[in-house]
């Protein structure tokens, strides 16, 4: 042995004694950041710790399973009822999140400073995912641009011009349930029907056509390629599964490797980990329907009846938008102008945002009539004879309908489809005098401004549509009813939802009467991004006697 041996060997336990206390630091180190993240920082140093709130609750989950396990937004209208206009909750491992209830917040956060609070990106990269790459995920110039490009997509000259599509599915509809309720044992007691069910058929149909000029005919064709994809989606949007999304989301390059073709080809890997193997169909569905979308893209883009001038015969979204892109090419063929892929993923976006949202609000303005005869009875009135003169009323007549007008409001007032949405401070910023540091994401808990007593009175809460006859004083237009939120990225749909939801109305209360499926029937509102109804909103369905 070497006379130096003995020195080395004890350079190497010492070595040793320090690598066997590296995980203690580092254990001990991420003890310290948890303890003093999650328990100490909230309690004694945030700038927001002052701020009112429900009790800080779980150091590690805060109020996430709270608001997970809830029905959604009833947990922010408790503490904005209890606490006020501003309130602070907190998310996972001391993450403090902000509330704001009032007109003066929304319109700094949402229209005066939009683009210092956009969507986070954890919201943008599920979007992307689920919704394609379009307005829903983008911001800043970026967002401006398409936004303006899409806007005559959604004028009133061409929602007028396409009120008339919405009635091929909607005749549809009517007679299915017409030939249904005659093949009962007593026609006269009528017919249960899933109502959620229902609506997103129609809903599907009519924008399927607006948005690409596509019959998928889901009313009659269960199996449709398209609508079978879209249902398996939808299927997979609840508020574990979201969870699990944003977790995977936030691993580099997973949304690319999510929608490319090998994860396609490989999709079986993710069917057989733990905890995500329900994503296999998610992927599945992605790639089906960005298939079909591209299809009918290459076929447009073919099609010699897609003139540049030509207004009046195609209507749809993906017409509009092969139109102006010809336009942009031929007036300059250097213009930069939108990939075939880009197109696909708007196109996309309008299907995932338009269809799931209008059926929700549907079957939920179908309930509360349901369980308001009187209004149901006053709507019916109204509108047998507007069907009696034209079964397929334009986009003027059924704008100009009192009662409906009301009912569409009151409805999407009480259960607005998206209950609540998200932003994220980009810098830090004051809000209503309180201190909002950089990086807070901030709720804004649009089903609890919809029902704040401040605005509606003491019946906030409940379904009374004559009140949108005589306003009350404190209504303020643009921030009162926020179902479609304002500003720049405010629901671009919006009055193609409301003549959509009222051409389906008057076609179904003209023929039908609806009633709860059976005695003290509760309704069953989802925690997802939408508010659909968890048991697809069963309802008994008999023919109007006239
Ligand atoms: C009753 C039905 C609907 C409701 C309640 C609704 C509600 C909303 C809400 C709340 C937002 C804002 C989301 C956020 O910023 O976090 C939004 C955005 C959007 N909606 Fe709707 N929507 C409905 C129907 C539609 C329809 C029919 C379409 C299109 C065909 C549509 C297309 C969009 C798009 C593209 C955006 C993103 C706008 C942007 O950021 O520029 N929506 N919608």
């Amino acid at each position: 042995m070497s006379p130096t041996a003995p020195v080395v060997d004890a350079a190497q336990s010492q070595s040793l004694f320090q690598t066997a206390y590296i995980p203690w630091l580092v254990a001990g180190y991420a003890a310290y950041v948890l303890l003093y993240r999650a328990v100490l920082y909230p309690r004694f140093f945030s700038p927001l710790r002052n701020v009112p709130g429900p009790p800080l609750g779980n150091p590690l989950l805060g109020h996430y399973l709270t608001i997970v396990t809830s029905e959604s937004c009833i947990p922010h209208r408790e503490w904005a009822k209890a606490h006020g206009a501003i309130v602070r909750m907190m998310g996972i491992f001391g993450k403090e999140r902000l509330m704001f209830l009032s007109p003066e917040a929304l319109q700094q956060m949402l229209v005066k400073d939009w683009l210092d609070y956009p969507r986070p990106q954890f919201m943008r990269d599920v979007l992307g995912l689920v919704a394609g790459y379009g307005l829903l995920t983008i911001t800043g110039d970026e967002h401006k641009q398409l936004r303006k490009a899409m806007n005559p997509a959604f004028s009133i000259t061409n929602l007028m011009a396409q009120t008339e599509m919405y009635y091929e599915p909607i005749e549809g509809l009517i007679e299915i349930m017409k030939a249904q309720i005659k093949a009962e044992l007593t026609p006269a007691a009528g017919k249960i029907f899933t109502m959620y069910d229902w609506m997103g058929k129609v809903t599907l149909d009519i924008i399927c056509d607006t948005a690409f000029g596509y019959k998928t005919d889901s009313l009659h064709n269960p199996h449709n390629e398209l609508a079978v994809a879209f249902e398996q989606l939808l299927e997979l949007q609840s508020g574990p599964n979201l969870a699990k999304l944003v977790a995977i989301l936030s691993l580099p390059f997973s949304a690319t490797l999510a929608t490319s073709e090998w994860m396609y080809r490989h999709r079986w890997i993710i069917g057989r980990l733990p905890v995500i193997h329900s994503f296999e169909r998610l992927v599945d569905s992605m790639y089906r329907i960005r298939g079909i979308s591209a299809a009918m893209l290459r076929a447009k883009t073919a099609d010699l009846s897609v003139a540049p001038d030509d207004t009046s015969t195609k209507k749809d979204i993906m017409s509009l938008l092969v139109r102006a892109r010809k336009a942009d090419l031929d007036a300059d063929p250097r213009a930069d102008a939108m990939t075939d892929t880009a197109m696909v993923d708007q196109v996309l976006t309008f299907l995932a945002a338009g269809h799931e949202t209008t059926a929700t609000g549907l079957s939920w303005t179908l309930w509360l009539l349901a369980n308001d005869p009187e209004s149901q009875r006053k709507l019916r009135e109204e509108v047998t004879p507007v069907y009696a003169a034209n079964p397929r009323p334009d986009y003027r007549t059924l704008k100009s309908l009192t009662w409906l007008n009301c009912v569409v409001n009151e409805s999407l007032r009480v259960l607005p489809p998206v209950p609540l949405t998200i932003r994220a401070a980009q810098k830090t910023d004051y809000v209503e005098g309180v201190l909002v540091p950089k990086g807070t994401v901030i709720t804004i808990p649009i089903r609890a401004i919809n029902t704040w007593k401040e605005v509606w009175g003491p019946d906030a809460e409940e379904f009374h549509p004559a009140r949108w006859l005589a306003l009350p004083a404190a209504y303020n237009p643009a921030f009162s009813h926020f179902s479609f939120i304002a500003g720049p990225h405010g629901c671009i749909g919006k009055a193609m939802a409301l003549v959509e939801m009222k051409a389906v109305l008057v076609a179904l209360i003209t023929n039908f009467e609806f009633a709860p499926a059976y005695a003290g029937q509760v309704a069953h509102p989802a925690t997802a991004i939408t508010m659909k109804p968890e048991d697809s909103m069963p309802l008994r369905v008999s023919r109007v006697v006239s």
